[in-house]
């Protein structure tokens, strides 16, 4: 039987998480304010404090992402369940002890939160800077709620504004031209092929795909293309999130959190 005190964590990519936790020594722990302005890793973490003590509660399953800021959401994941004496069944993740879950355990997750490469004023977010789209827009897309967390640099009226990578594709490896030529032929811009940056080649995702980034040249109606790319045979997800966050916390220069919700229709 369940303990009566119960928190669980589906984490949504072993392999990210583990690669994100020694992200940590990136924090500015010596200074955090540069001349009066909070640099973007304390930002990073005030979002994720307010966005995990807001949304999560005993008795329910979370996704976690990817990426730095997401560090900060599993330091406060780990610490409320320290605090709130929670009980915990099953083998024990990393320092921090938490449990580790997947979705054919568990399909339907409370929550998920995860951080953003940019999000614009629609709340239409690119993901994938760490390669992560595709399991990431999965767990999204089995939470009831999707929480999003990043520092005020993300933060966009369009997108492209702030994120100059372009919006990640990823694609089965042997369709990687003609998939990035069909992009180009439709939409404009350029579809480049990710390389790698301490090994030779090109990325290589968990699914054992490559990424094209789309460098398109100006904003678009980001549903009609995000359905329209995922068309293209041979493509397999896209790091356009459209209509999927529920809420996004942007931990502010000022040291405030602000909040953005999608615009009612
Ligand atoms: O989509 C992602 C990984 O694929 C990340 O969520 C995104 O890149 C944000 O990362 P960070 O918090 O390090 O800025």
């Amino acid at each position: 039987m369940r303990p009566q005190r119960w928190v669980e964590f589906a984490v949504i990519s072993s392999r990210s998480l583990l690669l994100s936790l020694p992200g940590k020594k990136h924090v500015c722990s010596s200074s955090k304010r540069h001349h009066g302005t909070l640099m973007a890793e304390e930002a990073k973490k005030l979002a994720a404090y307010a966005a995990v003590d807001n949304h999560i509660q005993n008795n329910q399953v979370v996704g976690v992402g990817s990426g730095s800021t997401i560090v900060y959401a599993v330091d406060r994941l780990a610490e409320r369940v320290r605090q709130e004496k929670l009980n915990i069944a099953r083998q024990l993740i990393l320092q921090h002890g938490l449990p580790l879950s997947d979705l054919d355990r568990h399909p339907e997750l409370d929550v998920a939160i995860d951080g953003a490469d940019e999000v614009d004023a629609a709340l239409t977010l690119i993901k994938g800077g760490g390669g992560c789209l595709t399991q990431e827009k999965i767990v999204a897309g089995c939470a009831k709620h999707f929480i999003v967390i990043a520092d005020y640099r993300k933060d966009s009226k369009a997108l492209g504004q702030q994120w100059k990578k372009g919006v990640p594709v990823e694609v089965i490896p042997m369709a990687y031209v003609p998939v990035s030529r069909a992009i180009a032929r439709r939409f404009g811009g350029e579809a480049v092929l990710r390389m790698a940056v301490s090994k030779a080649g090109p990325v290589v995702t968990d699914n054992n795909n490559f990424i094209l980034d789309w460098k398109f040249e100006h904003a678009q109606n980001w549903k009609e293309v995000n359905t329209a790319i995922k068309m293209i045979p041979g493509v397999v997800e896209t790091g356009l999130f459209v209509g999927m966050a529920e809420r996004v916390y942007f931990g502010m220069e000022d040291g405030s959190v602000k909040t953005r919700d999608p615009p009612v229709n």
